[in-house]
């Protein structure tokens, strides 16, 4: 197939921790594509130069809470995945700009669609659309049918949950022509991989204790984590059977998940920090849950005294303990009945992959600075 005569296809998002790994599995392992348009806010040059003699990648600068930006990077193209978001439970950014982004820009998203007669949509959600609640509800191997409390309170999943409920509700959606838009959302749990933003700061910490870190949360407390690479995969596949089968795929949801073991989060982390010196302290939690929440407000009240002068955003704060601390984890063989998702990388490989990658880490720490006195381990 020579460039140009394949389908052109959109991904929101492209230059993200998820975005990118997706470009690179739809060079890799989508035939019918001739260009991919990589729209974000924050361009990555690099992924300019994955463009090959059959497949164009094309970066287009845009933010998808300005509709004229959507619609002139929709215009001509065939199908969008949209997975650009602002991924904030830290306080960060203020709600208002939360929603802007990720409900307007979604908003946005579906109205360029049907504007530019695009008929496909893969809408990146999340398991947070689900949970866990702050009310400690657990979801204990849960699927798309599970009844669950639902309650969002925070920014973030608010915002998520109100942008998929635009995506399925836009299903169905009559366009010029004739044409019909098709969408559904995939439920990714929890991310993990090369690239994790999160992971980085996990690693930079526990260097700064002597690799060691010290046990917050039960180790009893479950939850789903998912490699990115099995992330973009589900995406690829759930995009082309969108396109053969709209009346099985169109309208419908489907939580992202993988054979990664169920651990606390903390424990998950560690099946690749341990390879790489770190070492977890306490077989429970060393500090009472009740003092952990007390430390956590005190995080929530320095960011509002300190707010007018920079931006304090710890780790700790009551949402992400309170998510921490409820187990969520899913089962399900929806995906793969609808249309034969099954994941691509095994948990082995997955963990291979992540353990490379934190290890190049230090290599750059090694690299930026000097670390200093060397066999400064505090669990030697
Ligand atoms: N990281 C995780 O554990 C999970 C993430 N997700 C979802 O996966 C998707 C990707 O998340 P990540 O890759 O982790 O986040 P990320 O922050 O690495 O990627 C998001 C991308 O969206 C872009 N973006 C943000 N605001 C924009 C705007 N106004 N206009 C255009 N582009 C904009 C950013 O520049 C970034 O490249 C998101 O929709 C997120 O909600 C779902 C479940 C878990
Ligand atoms: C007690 C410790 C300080 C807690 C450390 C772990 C937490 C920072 C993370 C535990 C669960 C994570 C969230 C979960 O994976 C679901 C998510 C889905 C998304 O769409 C975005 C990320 C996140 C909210 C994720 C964020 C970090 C945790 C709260």
């Amino acid at each position: 197939m020579t460039a140009g005569s394949g389908q052109v296809y959109v991904v929101t998002g492209g230059c993200g921790f998820l975005g990118s790994h997706l470009v690179r599995m739809l060079l890799e392992h989508e035939k019918n594509i001739s260009e991919i348009r990589v729209f974000d806010l924050h361009l990555d040059e690099s992924l300019r130069s994955l463009s090959n003699n059959r497949v164009r990648v094309r970066l287009i600068s845009g933010d998808i809470s300005h509709l004229d930006d959507v619609r002139e990077a929709l215009h001509g193209s065939h199908l969008v995945i949209h997975t650009a978001s602002l991924v904030d439970v830290w306080g960060r950014v203020p709600a208002s700009k939360i929603n802007e982004v990720n409900v307007t820009g979604t908003e946005n998203v579906l109205q360029a669609c049907k504007e530019e007669g695009v008929q496909y949509l893969v809408y990146t959600s999340s398991m947070e659309v689900v949970g866990p609640n702050i009310h400690g509800d657990h979801f204990y191997r849960g699927n798309e049918e599970t009844e669950y409390r639902i309650y969002h309170k925070e920014p973030y999943p608010l915002s998520k949950a109100k942008a998929e409920k635009l995506v399925l509700e836009a299903n169905g959606t009559k366009m010029k022509g004739g044409k019909m838009l098709y969408t559904c959302s995939l439920r990714p749990t929890g991310i993990y991989g090369e690239g994790h933003e999160l992971m980085k700061k996990f690693h930079r910490q526990g260097l700064r204790t002597g690799r060691c870190m010290f046990r917050a949360i039960p180790p009893a407390i479950e939850h789903g984590r998912v490699y990115v690479g099995n992330v973009a995969w589900m995406h690829l596949l759930a995009a082309r059977q969108l396109q053969i089968h709209p009346s099985t795929l169109g309208g419908q949801v489907y939580f992202c998940y993988d054979s990664s073991p169920y651990k606390s989060y903390e424990d998950f982390n560690m099946e690749f920090l341990s390879a790489c010196g770190f070492k977890m302290i306490g077989s429970r939690p060393l500090v009472p849950y009740f003092l952990l929440y007390l430390l956590a407000l005190l995080n929530t009240l320095l960011q509002w005294v300190l707010h007018r002068f920079f931006i304090y955003a710890p780790i700790l704060n009551p949402y992400t303990l309170a998510v921490a601390s409820t187990t969520f984890t899913v089962q399900t063989d929806k995906a793969e009945k609808h249309f034969g998702y099954r994941p691509l990388y095994a948990w082995e490989e997955a963990k291979k992959r992540t353990i490379t990658w934190i290890k190049s880490l230090e290599v750059r720490e090694k690299d930026l600075k000097d670390v200093g006195a060397k066999g400064n381990y505090c669990c030697n």
